[in-house]
């Protein structure tokens, strides 16, 4: 069996900088035509010039790979003067909303939400979406279901505002983006497989851990249902989250998982096994493309039912990263 994609696309992807940049780049880029690149670096990426800098030394990570990096900023109540110069930047993609504290890096996001109305009528009128990472500061199982009035106030306040709730991981943010024509979603690799259980119901697996956090049995399986079933709201967004082994294995594990060099191919063997390969286009970009009106660079990326092991590590540049799944083999692998 085999299955050949165009121009897969990958909505929610961390890349870092320097020498990280250098390493993981590069595993987006060979399969992959195209990744939301998120902004929270250290400091976070807030302006035109931060964020042309970086999309310049992503494009050179990228190694020669066609691969167009969506840049996107990190939301700090932007003028309309600073997103007409972001827009003027034809790689820009929109800005991504970190309630502050809320993960990795998001120190200096928002405090206040009630403050960020002039920022969003502005976004509305001009046609920029807003990516949103959709948890409030309770309960660590609560946080997305918690965030949902939000999600639910902005898109009534703001109907022709494109928003998109990131990585979601509950069936109640599946019911809510069917509630608002502006919702949209991503949601990750690791969200369609574990739950909880496979993160802290036995040995703790740091290389699971990321934010919001994996949930219920049945959270997952109405989030795999609906990535199966092709929902046309629903975009593969990896949240490929790299962080040095160091920070990992450790005490106080940083959040974040590694899944950008088989994302694909995994999810090639998801969608195979559950027969629904028909639909794994429009997961991986077909939606994409058509919600936001993309046209990313030609590529096409063969996948075939030849079994590959997922490496131990991943290694250069001075770094060193545990990928999830680690040493196990998966079914697909890149032809
Ligand atoms: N997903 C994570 O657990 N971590 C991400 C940030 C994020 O997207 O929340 C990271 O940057 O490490």
């Amino acid at each position: 069996m085999q299955i050949t994609l165009d121009t897969p696309l990958d909505m929610h992807l961390h890349l870092r900088d320097g020498e990280m940049a250098r390493l993981v780049t590069p595993c987006s880029a060979r399969t992959f035509a195209g990744a939301v690149i998120m902004p929270n670096l250290v400091p976070p990426v807030t302006d035109s010039a931060a964020m042309r800098d970086y999309a310049e030394r992503i494009l050179q990570a990228a190694d020669g790979c066609d691969f167009r990096p969506y840049m996107t900023l990190f939301f700090k109540n932007q003028t309309r003067q600073e997103l007409e110069t972001a827009l003027a930047n034809p790689l820009f993609f929109g800005l991504k909303l970190y309630p502050a504290g809320a993960t990795t890096n998001s120190e200096g996001g928002v405090k206040n939400l009630g403050e960020t109305g002039t920022t969003l009528h502005l976004m509305e009128e001009m046609g920029i979406p807003l990516l949103i990472h959709g948890e409030s500061h309770g309960f660590v199982m609560d946080r997305e279901q918690d965030f949902l009035p939000v999600y639910r106030n902005l898109a009534t306040r703001f109907p022709k505002l494109k928003i998109s709730m990131e990585h979601i991981t509950t069936a109640a943010a599946l019911e809510l983006l069917d509630a608002h024509e502006n919702l949209h979603a991503t949601v990750t690799l690791q969200h369609l497989l574990i739950t909880l259980d496979d993160l802290a119901g036995g040995m703790l697996k740091p290389h699971l851990f990321c934010k919001p956090i994996a949930k219920r049995p049945a959270d997952r399986d109405a989030l795999l249902q609906a990535a199966l079933s092709g929902h046309p709201k629903l975009m593969f967004g990896s949240d490929s989250a790299p962080h040095p082994i160091h920070k990992k294995e450790c005490c106080g594990c940083a959040a974040g998982v590694f899944t950008a060099p088989f994302a694909l191919a995994k999810l090639a063997e998801t969608f195979a096994t559950h027969q629904s390969l028909d639909n794994l286009q429009a997961f991986v970009s077909g939606n994409a493309r058509r919600i936001y009106a993309l046209t990313p660079p030609d590529k096409t990326v063969t996948l075939v039912d030849t079994p590959m092991t997922i490496p131990a590590a991943y290694r250069g540049y001075g770094q060193e990263i545990v990928p999830m799944d680690a040493g196990h083999t998966i079914g697909w692998s890149v032809a």
